[in-house]
């Protein structure tokens, strides 16, 4: 038998199945969707088998045995299989990096090499042992420098020998248990009490019953040394079991039930159950504004579909995947839900991942990747806030989850709902159309009115002489929620941007010198930071460029807003939430959880507080500048700014309490703050539209962009400006084709950026063009320091 394998080399050349013979040992164990090790090129590589056959490309006498079967089960289900050769077509990626991204990142294999000393020199005393370096890898980290370096030129001039290998550490938990596997015969121990003791526990106990060490050591009041003995006499004997690791053991869910639907909740969920209860593959488009109850629409389709003993994905932003947001699916279906999101480790994933596989879960609540998720009987699949960006990944496989979902649902003839307050202009576009069925709730749930939205001109107020970064109205309202003891969120969006250094004599402003971006100073260790390569220096205290001492800090970080907040309101409690107090593992869940109790009066922070948060104390919500998005050089900027405003803004007065929503902006007549005051989506969708239309932006037209960079400036350009004239020559007239141009970041660690943009409407060309255009720059790749890329679905314009 022959199995055809994609190995895990990710290169154009290696991108195709190879075929390898099944040893006989294997020869029942091994289906399609495992992973195997296999010789590849003079080492051993992961690979993963995509079909078994007996006509090979080959010579039989010419293939190579597979060396090792690393699964039982196959990680990548027949469903996932195929799924992963439509993502490498329309993605342009390489088939194994699809195949490892509907794996947890414990299951990747990690390369590593082994030394041999060939022949003995004194120069290399005591740097092996018994002749061998087993792990390079863990060598590298710890040797010094010259170590390392002298190791290199013996491996050159042959005095040492390399060998690679490749490992897949077991990321299962194991650990340590005894099992009683015979009854002990009492009168062998007369003479040892305490193994008498040991057997007189254990007949209390059934055969088969395994216990930890330590747990029977305890229970039965002997010492580990009492325990081998049994073990020896075979009484007990001693394995490792693989235990599952729980991220969410030790918390208790209060159990909650379905509420009773309000009229909006009921029209919206009928269409979905229906397409459900028919096997029918149907996506929906949720719109409802915020707090309408969409996710207790999102509960009870869930709840149908386990009743027909079917699964569920649930999609969320991770932003969003907050403890709240986790709690509401652990309540009301228990431990029957998975979770997977960035704060679990490696192994912490891996354990959530294989309850799915092994299905002792049927639904699961996770970020981007979870939409791999294996399950084999789907009955629906759940985005929420379906406009976010995040469901973009920005490295290959450069795939949309919103459109993986919906491949899947199409394959198992089920239901997809698409939810937000605010959707893509796409996924509105479709919906209008009919692609999409569009469901509107158009109500909060309450029947409590949206929250009135002011808009406060900042212009205004500098010329009424106040210079700070609180506008009046604003600073008052705060006065009047502190003495009501209601609380506050306050969003301060500036996307590391947040404070730059300039000199206010000469203007220079103090960039990364690798990168063509300034540095964000960061107060907590004096430092500049580039926030694209690392880069850090300590602040200047006079200019650089003109000596002058008048260089200063300018914008405003939330460190600042913090400080100004404990000069205008000393007495109010401030929980800061932003990427710097945040960076431990559970302190986000804990800053929330202390905000929920009323530890603090106000929640200040990044977008990271604009979405999903359900406080029903909360009444007034500030964004100090509105405008900080909108003049990024990306057009979604004006989408971005809207979605992200109306989210917070739908923070405030969520439950019985009325709320009221300030927003500071230097321009107060765009319309993305205009239709934030109205809370009018459809105004907003209509006015955006005409302006993509006008400059020819999806959902007008696609998008594709070819991304180029070099070391070398002249070399970036060169290749960019060949590239542009092939799409010209190659692409139907309609098309047009924009570049060579600088990206909007022209240099980042010292790599000079450029681009090529494709605008079409129908191309069916396009795939095999970019696909020949990348091979025919293989060889330069390979060899030489161009890098190249496709997005076939660029997000990210930066
Ligand atoms: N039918 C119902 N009866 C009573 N309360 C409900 C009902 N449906 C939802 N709720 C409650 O209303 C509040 C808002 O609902 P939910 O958070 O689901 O809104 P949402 O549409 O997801 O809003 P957002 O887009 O802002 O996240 C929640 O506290 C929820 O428990
Ligand atoms: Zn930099
Ligand atoms: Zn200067």
């Amino acid at each position: 038998m022959i199995a055809s394998v994609i190995v895990d080399v990710a290169a154009r050349q290696t991108d195709r199945m190879f075929d390898y013979l099944v040893p006989n040992e294997l020869a029942d164990t091994i289906v399609p969707g495992v992973r195997v090790h296999v010789p590849f090129a003079n080492r051993n590589v992961q690979g993963f088998v995509m079909k078994l056959h007996n006509e090979p490309q080959i010579a039989i006498e010419k293939l190579k045995p597979i060396s090792d079967q690393l699964d039982l089960t196959p990680p990548v289900t027949e469903e996932l299989l195929l799924l992963s050769e439509a993502i490498k077509e329309e993605t342009l990626s390489y088939h194994i990096s699809v195949l490892k991204a509907m794996l947890p990142a414990a299951m990747r294999a990690s390369y590593d090499k082994e030394l041999y000393l060939e022949e003995e020199d004194p120069e290399l005393t005591g740097l092996f042992v018994d002749g061998v370096i087993a792990s390079w890898n863990e060598f590298t980290k710890q040797a010094p420098e010259n170590d390392i370096q002298l190791i290199t030129r013996h491996i050159r001039k042959g005095t040492i020998r390399v060998s690679p290998i490749v490992t897949t550490k077991d990321a299962r938990k194991k650990q340590l248990q005894v099992t009683y596997v015979q009854e002990p015969d009492l009168t062998q121990f007369s003479q040892a009490k305490k193994q008498l003791l040991l057997s007189e526990y254990l007949l209390t106990c059934e055969i088969g019953t395994s216990f930890t060490l330590k747990g029977l050591a305890e229970e039965a009041n002997v010492t580990t040394a009492v325990i081998n003995q049994l073990v020896d006499k075979g009484v007990l004997k001693k394995d490792y079991a693989t235990v599952g690791r729980d991220p969410y053991a030790g918390r208790t869910f209060k159990s909650s039930v379905p509420m009773a639907l309000t009229e909006e909740q009921q029209e919206s969920i009928r269409p979905i159950e229906e397409a459900f209860q028919t096997n029918k593959h149907e996506t929906f488009l949720l719109h409802g504004v915020t707090g309408s109850g969409k996710t207790e629409i999102y509960l009870q389709s869930i709840e149908q579909v386990l009743d027909k003993g079917k699964e569920a994905i649930v999609l969320v932003p991770e932003i969003s995947l907050t403890p709240q947001m986790v709690t509401r699916f652990k309540s009301r279906f228990g431990s029957r839900v998975a979770v997977l999101h960035s704060a679990l480790s490696k192994g912490e994933k891996y354990d959530e991942w294989r309850k799915i596989r092994e299905g002792k879960v049927d639904v699961v609540v996770g970020a981007r990747s979870a939409v791999f998720a294996p399950f084999t009987n789907l009955g629906i699949i759940i985005i929420d806030e379906e406009h976010e960006m995040s469901y973009k990944q920005e490295e290959a496989p450069r795939y949309h989850a919103r459109d993986v979902a919906i491949k899947r649902a199409s394959y198992y003839n089920c239901p997809v709902i698409l939810g937000s307050a605010t959707p893509s202009l796409e996924s509105f576009a479709r919906a209008k159309k009919g692609v999409y069925t569009l469901l509107s709730m158009q109500e909060r749930v309450n029947q409590t009115a949206m929250p009135p939205v002011h808009v406060i001109d900042m212009r205004e107020e500098l010329q009424n002489g106040n210079r700070s970064m609180f506008s009046t109205s604003v600073l008052e309202a705060m006065q009047d929620r502190l003495a009501k003891k209601e609380q506050m969120v306050l969003l301060l969006n500036r996307r590391g941007y947040s404070t730059f250094i300039m000199c206010r004599d000469c203007g220079y402003v103090a960039e990364c010198p690798h990168c063509d971006i300034s540095l964000t100073y960061h107060r907590n260790d004096q430092s500049l930071q580039c926030h694209y390569c690392g880069h850090r220096e300590t602040i200047p205290t006079v200019c650089p460029s003109c000596q002058s001492d008048s260089i200063r800090f300018f914008g405003t970080g939330t460190q600042k807003v913090e400080q100004e907040l404990a000069k205008e309101l000393p007495d109010a409690r401030v929980i800061r939430m932003d990427v710097d107090t945040t960076r431990r593992k559970g302190s986000h869940e804990k800053l929330l959880q202390s905000f929920e109790k009323g530890e603090a009066d106000i929640l200040l922070g990044t977008q990271m507080i604009a979405k999903g948060l359900d406080f029903p104390n909360i009444t007034l919500v500030g964004v100090l500048a509105a405008d900080s998005m909108l003049h990024l050089p990306d057009f979604r900027s004006a989408e971005r700014s809207f979605q992200l405003l109306t989210q917070v803004a739908g923070r405030a007065g969520r439950h019985d309490k009325q709320g009221e929503v300030f927003v500071q902006t230097y321009t107060p007549d765009h319309y993305s703050v205009q239709d934030v005051k109205t809370h009018n989506f459809l105004s907003f969708y209509e006015k955006e539209m005409k302006m993509r239309q006008l400059a020819g932006y999806p959902p007008y037209y696609f998008l594709a962009v070819v991304h180029v960079s070099h070391a070398d400036l002249n070399k970036a350009v060169e290749v960019t400006t060949n590239i542009a004239s092939y799409l010209r020559r190659s692409l139907s007239d309609s098309a047009k084709i924009y570049g060579p141009s600088a990206s909007p970041i022209p240099r980042i660690k010292d790599r000079y950026r450029y681009q090529c943009m494709i605008k079409y409407k129908i191309e069916p060309n396009l795939h095999h063009v970019l696909q020949e255009l990348i091979e025919s720059y293989q060889k330069e790749i390979m060899k030489t320091d161009l890098q190249l890329h496709v997005d076939t679905n660029p997000y990210m314009m930066l």
